[in-house]
């Protein structure tokens, strides 16, 4: 039976004394799910990153403790192609509170810690995006097995979690209406502005400082966000264009790539998209894939060497898969079961928002967003996503859909194919921009 609560860490407390959950206030005991056996043993040598050698080998065996149903946890990961593998440095001695650091590229130079990606942090997390090779179903008694590459992990590092690697959500090609597609299409290049404070003073050049010289996060700009009214029928019509006039056409800001599908290539199956970019450096493309050099089975698999993990590589079960240009995940990933909703606006929730955006009659305006406009867009994408849950969509549909964000308490409805926003009103508890504030 595992543990919750060790001895010696204390659930932290409230202002009123009481105790909070650990979870409440990010004290997580962890609990490693696996030690990884690795083909390096220790720091010296290991690669800096997983990029650097994609025949670097590990295996990590689940442990059964973590689960009620250990043989279920790997269940479905075969269909992907990376898995994020989060961990611990552990052989680092101690945490560390050094704000700056002094990553091997810059030469000697410092930075902040925060903008690289050093093994000496605060919390000691390591996040590696590894290819994975091989899923070992568990039998018997024994926990199932990850077979990775392209890992810079040492032996005996202890496994936190298994994320799968999915390009529509972890490559910033594949974001859909990013803040940068809205605000930043002219100034992709520049650097960001950077606020230094002394604690006292605010360090900033008034220059940079014009986007923050209120006390909201973001302040209003003119600029109109490029949201289309109509993003259900955009994606559609985009999904089922014809390929030939899709493959003329880049995608462009505000766009998903994703969506500019082509026809699948002969080899593929009508699912598969042959679009994102991934994992650079880490998978082959598929044309690479075919002219692999490296030795096979008979079956024509690579055969990978390596004592630890001593492992035949088999065609992985592909049912319905989508591949992008680097990496592969089920179908079920990127095909939501409804299809995206349109979203209209009451014309009592437009003068809603508008009143919400006025900074006038005391109003308080946004914190986030930057404009009405942005608070539409952001409306809009989070409806046209269907964020009912599935019994709500199935068995609840006419109920009203509330939810909040930024200052805004968003009331509206569903029907088949589209969301109403009804009402738009001042949320009584606006999201905050922190919770727990340094003592
Ligand atoms: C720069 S870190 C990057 C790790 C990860 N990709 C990340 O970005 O969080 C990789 C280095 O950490 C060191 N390392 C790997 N596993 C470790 C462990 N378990 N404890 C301490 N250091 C480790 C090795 O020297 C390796 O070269």
């Amino acid at each position: 039976m595992r543990r919750l609560e060790e001895p010696g860490r204390r659930p932290a407390a409230t202002p009123c004394g009481c105790a909070k959950p650990t979870l409440e206030t990010g004290n997580l005991l962890t609990e490693p799910i696996g030690y990884l056996d690795s083909c390096f043993s220790v720091k010296n040598g290991t690669p800096r990153q997983p990029s650097i050698c994609s025949y670097s080998r590990a295996s990590l065996r689940i442990r059964k403790s973590i689960f009620n149903n250990p043989e279920h946890s790997l269940m479905g990961l075969e269909h992907f192609s990376h898995v994020w593998i989060l961990f611990v440095f552990h052989k680092n001695g101690h945490l560390s509170y050094k704000a700056k650091v002094q990553p091997p590229r810059l030469n000697g130079a410092k930075t902040g810690v925060f903008s690289t990606r050093s093994p000496h942090r605060p919390n000691a997390i390591g996040l590696t995006l590894a290819k994975l090779e091989k899923v070992e179903e568990f039998v018997h008694l024994l926990g199932g097995v990850i077979y990775l590459s392209g890992i810079d992990m040492i032996h005996g590092t202890p496994v936190l979690d298994i994320k799968p690697y999915i390009a529509d959500y972890d490559s910033p090609q594949n974001l859909m209406e990013s803040l940068g597609d809205l605000n930043m299409q002219n100034d992709q290049h520049k650097p960001k502005t950077v606020c230094q404070s002394d604690g006292k003073t605010n360090g900033c050049d008034q220059q940079q400082l014009s986007g923050y010289s209120t006390p909201q996060l973001y302040q209003s700009t003119k600029e109109k966000p490029k949201c289309s009214g109509d993003r259900a029928s955009e994606e559609s019509s985009l999904r089922h264009s014809d390929a030939a006039k899709d493959q003329q056409c880049l995608p462009q800001c505000g766009e998903r790539a994703v969506d500019l599908s082509v026809e699948p290539k002969s080899h593929q199956s009508p699912n598969v998209a042959d679009k994102h970019t991934g994992p650079q450096g880490l998978e082959k493309t598929l044309q690479e894939e075919d002219t692999d050099k490296r030795p096979r089975s008979e079956e024509g698999a690579p055969l990978v060497q390596g004592n630890s993990v001593g492992m035949q590589l088999r065609p992985r079960p592909s049912p319905a898969r989508t591949r992008t240009a680097d990496s592969t995940a089920p179908a079920w990933v990127r095909e939501a079961p409804t299809a995206p909703l349109q979203v209209r606006f009451t014309p009592h929730a437009e003068v809603d928002l508008r009143q919400l955006s006025s900074a006038d009659a005391g109003q308080p305006s946004f914190r986030y967003f930057q404009s009405a406009e942005e608070a539409k867009c952001a409306i809009e994408a989070v409806l046209s996503a269907d964020p009912r849950s599935v019994y709500r969509r199935k068995l609840c549909q006419d109920r009203l859909f509330y939810f909040t964000v930024d200052i805004a308490h968003i009331t509206c409805w569903f029907d088949d194919g589209f969301a109403e926003v009804l009402k738009i009103k001042l949320a009584s508890e606006p999201v905050h921009t922190m919770d727990f504030k340094d003592p």
